[in-house]
């Protein structure tokens, strides 16, 4: 099956109330654990491409990683660009293949966020290719660039209403009180803020920061209407875990393959936690 837009499965996810999961990928390893535990799960999924993941990987390394998953799984996958900084940058992704982008508007003002946005879903459209907006501020350390707590605001439902309105984006991500990264404490959700959104438009919003996030937490905020959920960083954190096992408990260990093939398979487990979690399980 080829790379699909996030279009082929985001209407059912808000529908039947689970969510997808987006993945990010920072290397071959990431790629293999997300797709295998997809396939056992028979779920679809997104693997979500930072742009210093991105530079990291090579844009053709990263096209080719997601293709191959796609024909061997058979499931349904986007490609999606994550936290999409330009019209440049989603534009060029979209040329070297992939199905889906993010434009990151929210450091901008709401007007001109509404519009570099709909000109982003002007021409992602014409080419199948959905489009993720986002709206508000959300916290802690995301692609290495660090926003503080303090700093962080709230999605205004009103605000997010009309952006949708006046954007026609495919999902939307709005700050409702997750960060990324890891928590000190326990996050304190507005599932009110999701619900009151969620129930005005007619597409899923999206929580980024799902690492970290309480099972619960989860669960009510699928339940209020989050039809995505983007995981990064509890991945990174399982992989570096079991390479640092391998490496301090023999510290002769030269071939990675020693120390990357049970980090592949810790961020498996990590993915195939979370794809029961959210619900997506035999929705493929
Ligand atoms: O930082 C990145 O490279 C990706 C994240 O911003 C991603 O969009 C996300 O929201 C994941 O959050 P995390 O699980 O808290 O890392
Ligand atoms: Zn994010």
């Amino acid at each position: 099956m080829p790379l699909v837009s996030m279009n082929e499965f985001l209407p059912k996810a808000k529908a039947n109330k689970f969510a997808v999961g987006q993945f990010n990928m920072n290397n071959l390893e990431f790629a293999q654990a997300t797709v295998e535990a997809a396939m056992e799960e028979n779920s679809p999924f997104i693997y979500g491409v930072s742009e210093g993941a991105l530079k990291y990987m090579g844009i053709e390394f990263t096209v080719a990683m997601a293709e191959a998953a796609a024909k061997k799984s058979g499931l349904p996958i986007a490609l999606h660009l994550d936290h999409g900084s330009s019209f440049e940058v989603a534009m060029k992704c979209i040329r070297a293949g992939f199905s889906s982008v993010m434009f990151d508007g929210s450091h901008y003002g709401l007007e001109e966020n509404i519009k570099l946005t709909k000109e982003v879903v002007k021409a992602a459209r014409a080419m199948g290719v959905s489009v993720e907006g986002e709206l508000g501020t959300i916290g802690g350390v995301e692609d290495d660039l660090s926003v503080d707590e303090a700093d962080a605001t709230l999605a205004k439902p009103e605000e997010a209403i009309r952006f949708y309105e006046e954007t026609g984006v495919d999902c939307l991500a709005i700050a409702v009180g997750t960060a990324h990264g890891m928590y000190s404490g326990e996050p304190k959700i507005h599932y009110d803020i999701i619900q009151k959104v969620s129930d005005a438009i007619p597409v899923p919003v999206v929580l980024h920061g799902g690492s970290g996030v309480p099972d619960e937490a989860i669960r009510l905020s699928i339940a209020a209407g989050v039809g995505k959920i983007n995981v990064n960083t509890e991945n990174q954190v399982a992989c570096t875990n079991a390479i640092r096992e391998v490496l301090g408990a023999k510290a002769d260990v030269i071939d990675p393959r020693k120390y990357l093939t049970p980090a592949r398979a810790a961020m498996k487990a990590v993915i195939q936690e979370k794809i029961r979690l959210f619900g997506s399980s035999n929705q493929a």
